[in-house]
């Protein structure tokens, strides 16, 4: 019955079905043994997705159940769940209850399964430590927590410390000051501002341990070892729906479980050589800045408050001039606009790998490739509905093929979309095509260019002075003459930027950089000349910026959007691709 330590196989019971089991190294396997069946069923579980196995008939969610017995044994694997029309990129637990002719095979099995899993699983994490932010969302992380996320923990045999924030930033500081030996990830459970306190705590840790500056755009910053999971709770859950596919906290735990890895491209935001925050999906001025500012008077009104302030933001019908400079990333390795995208395994990505780490095998990566010059900046200038740079596709519910479809999670560079002034219809189908199929980079008034970096400056005459900011007078909502008189522009004669008072309420963001609330001014009677940067979910405190994009800085427990998951694919104009970032002529 026993072949070698790999091996392992006889016959096994599911319900009255028979089947011949086998346990490979690489699967275990369960084949149907009635010989007059034309069909017979057969499953085969790679182990790199197996969970993992419990003695007696057990249930894990949504409720644990265990029966006791002497023959029984039931796995836990990942499933593959398939709406409607195919594959959706939603995973949840499959499990099997297998009975065997005896209670000795019974603990055989057990026993081999688990050590092919301790074998198998080396890279999987083991312990864990979990930020969970109670006031997410619908505030239900603490919930999802518990019912969904800690029993497959217990199931895989992971440790989780668990840490139920009381304020903003206690996740970053935790990640920056406290002892993380022992660690092999760290879990959010929230939004994508809570995914931002990881993700600042972990690449400043990172650049501390190696004694390098985060401020300096020029530096080439450590890549971060410690994984991050998120778990979404959140309003809009961007990082984690363009990284997984789908905003489902059953899916991600499994990937967290199985220690899938995915990097990721970070853009640093920099001030007068000043770090200001890291970016991993929005960098974005104009409508994004200003729908962000708007939303945040209206948080009581949860997700929906991106939705009501978009409506306002709109019909406020703004643009705002600016000069653009940036600098093209290599028009031969890929473009915005070739119709591909960003899949699991994605070649573009891999590809990306060897050059930014040019030394390395896939295991060690940590001797970074600064010799390739830099390239010829380009500047252009003009007034603008929004300038966004993301580096990645941003997809999210709302916007189920992103902000840049085409972008890539992993190549080392950003999109930068420049959306120029143009009339109110023009625009509102500019924002329409986010939602549909339809190319949003096919308008007349919209660019597109592959990037490493990008500086924004103010025209001449209106550039951001030091310390303006903080000394300016700013009146209280309400006290505005403008407003009561209605001079609102058709929404909120708030003026942005450089106008805003502390907010009273829930304070988000690094280096102590407040939200600030979007109150009247005296000179709002006129439409501000200025806007705010939007930075993944949190409004910068600076007009005039330099951003840079870092190759694969950070690793999280995805593997990126399987072929056909969440996202539709491009059928609409000349959007045909559902290949795996390969050209389609
Ligand atoms: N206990 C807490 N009290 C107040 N604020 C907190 C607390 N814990 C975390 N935060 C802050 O709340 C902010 C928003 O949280 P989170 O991102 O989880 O939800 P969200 O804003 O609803 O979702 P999204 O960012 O996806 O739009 C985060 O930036 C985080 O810094
Ligand atoms: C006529 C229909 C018009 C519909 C327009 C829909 C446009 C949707 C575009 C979605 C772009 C998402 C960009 C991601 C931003 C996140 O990093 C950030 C943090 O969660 N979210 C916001 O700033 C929240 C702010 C989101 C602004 C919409
Ligand atoms: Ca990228």
């Amino acid at each position: 019955m026993e072949i070698d330590s790999e091996w392992f196989e006889s016959d096994l019971w599911v319900g009255k079905e028979q089947y011949r089991a086998v346990l490979n190294e690489l699967y275990f396997s369960w084949t149907e043994i009635d010989k007059k069946k034309r069909e017979r069923k057969s499953v085969s579980v790679p182990l790199s997705e197996f969970i993992g196995v419990e003695e007696g008939r057990v249930e894990i969610l949504p409720q644990r159940k265990v029966e006791e017995t002497e023959r029984h044994f039931t796995v836990f694997t990942v499933k593959r769940s398939r709406g409607g029309r195919g594959s959706t990129g939603l995973w949840t637990v499959g499990r099997t209850q297998f009975c065997c002719n005896g209670q000795d095979l019974r603990d055989h099995w057990v026993r081999h399964l688990r050590t092919a899993l301790r074998k198998h699983g080396a890279s999987r994490p083991r312990r864990l430590l979990v930020f969970i932010n109670p006031f997410g969302g619908k505030q239900r992380g603490r919930q999802i927590y518990q019912s969904l996320v800690a029993p497959l923990f217990e199931l895989a045999g992971i440790s989780a410390h668990v840490v139920v924030t009381e304020k903003a930033n206690q996740a970053r500081d935790h990640i920056l000051k406290k002892d993380l030996t022992g660690f092999d990830g760290v879990v959010c459970v929230g939004g994508d501002g809570m995914f931002s306190e990881l993700l600042h705590g972990v690449i400043g840790r990172t650049q501390q341990e190696a004694g390098l500056s985060e401020h300096d755009p020029a530096v080439t910053l450590q890549p971060c070892n410690l994984h991050i999971g998120i778990i979404p709770a959140g309003s809009t859950d961007c990082v984690c729906f363009a990284t997984v596919g789908v905003n489902d906290p059953v899916t991600s735990t499994l990937h967290i479980i199985i220690g899938d890895s995915q990097p990721l491209d970070v853009c640093s935001v920099h001030h007068l050589n000043k770090l200001v925050r890291y970016s991993v999906s929005l960098v974005g001025y104009g409508f994004y800045g200003d729908v962000l500012a708007e939303s945040e008077r209206h948080r009581w009104m949860g997700p929906l408050r991106y939705d009501y302030s978009g409506c306002l933001v709109y019909l406020s019908n703004r643009s705002y001039a600016g000069m653009v400079h940036f600098l093209p990333a290599d028009p031969q390795l890929s473009s915005p606009r070739d119709n591909t995208r960003c899949l699991s395994g994605c070649r573009v990505c891999s590809e990306s790998t060897e050059r930014l780490f040019p030394q390395s095998d896939s295991s060690s990566q940590y001797s970074q490739d600064s010799s390739q010059s830099e390239g010829e900046w380009v500047s252009t200038e003009g007034r603008f509905r929004c300038v966004s740079l993301t580096c990645m596709s941003s997809s999210c519910p709302r916007s189920p093929l992103g902000l840049s479809p085409s972008a890539h999670l992993a190549d080392g560079t950003g999109d930068l979309i420049l959306v120029r002034d143009t009339h109110p219809l023009g625009f509102l189908t500019y924002l329409h095509r986010h939602t549909t199929t339809e190319d949003q980079f096919d308008l007349p008034f919209v660019e597109v260019h592959r990037v490493k970096a990008v500086r924004f400056s103010l025209p001449p005459g209106e550039e951001e002075s030091e310390g303006e900011e903080e000394g300016e007078k700013v009146m209280e909502g309400g006290d505005c003459k403008a407003e009561q008189e209605g001079e609102r522009g058709g929404g909120a004669c708030r003026s942005i930027s450089r106008q805003y008072l502390t907010s009273g309420g829930k304070q988000r963001g690094i280096n102590n950089h407040k939200k600030r609330d979007f109150l009247c001014v005296p000179c709002c009677s006129r439409a501000p000349s200025v806007s705010v940067w939007n930075c993944d979910g949190e409004i910068l405190p600076y007009t005039e910026i330099l951003c840079r994009v870092h190759g694969q800085l950070v690793r999280l427990f995805a593997r990126g959007i399987e072929d056909g998951a969440g996202t539709r694919p491009f059928t609409g104009g000349n959007r045909k691709c559902k290949g795996r970032c390969v050209l389609h002529t």
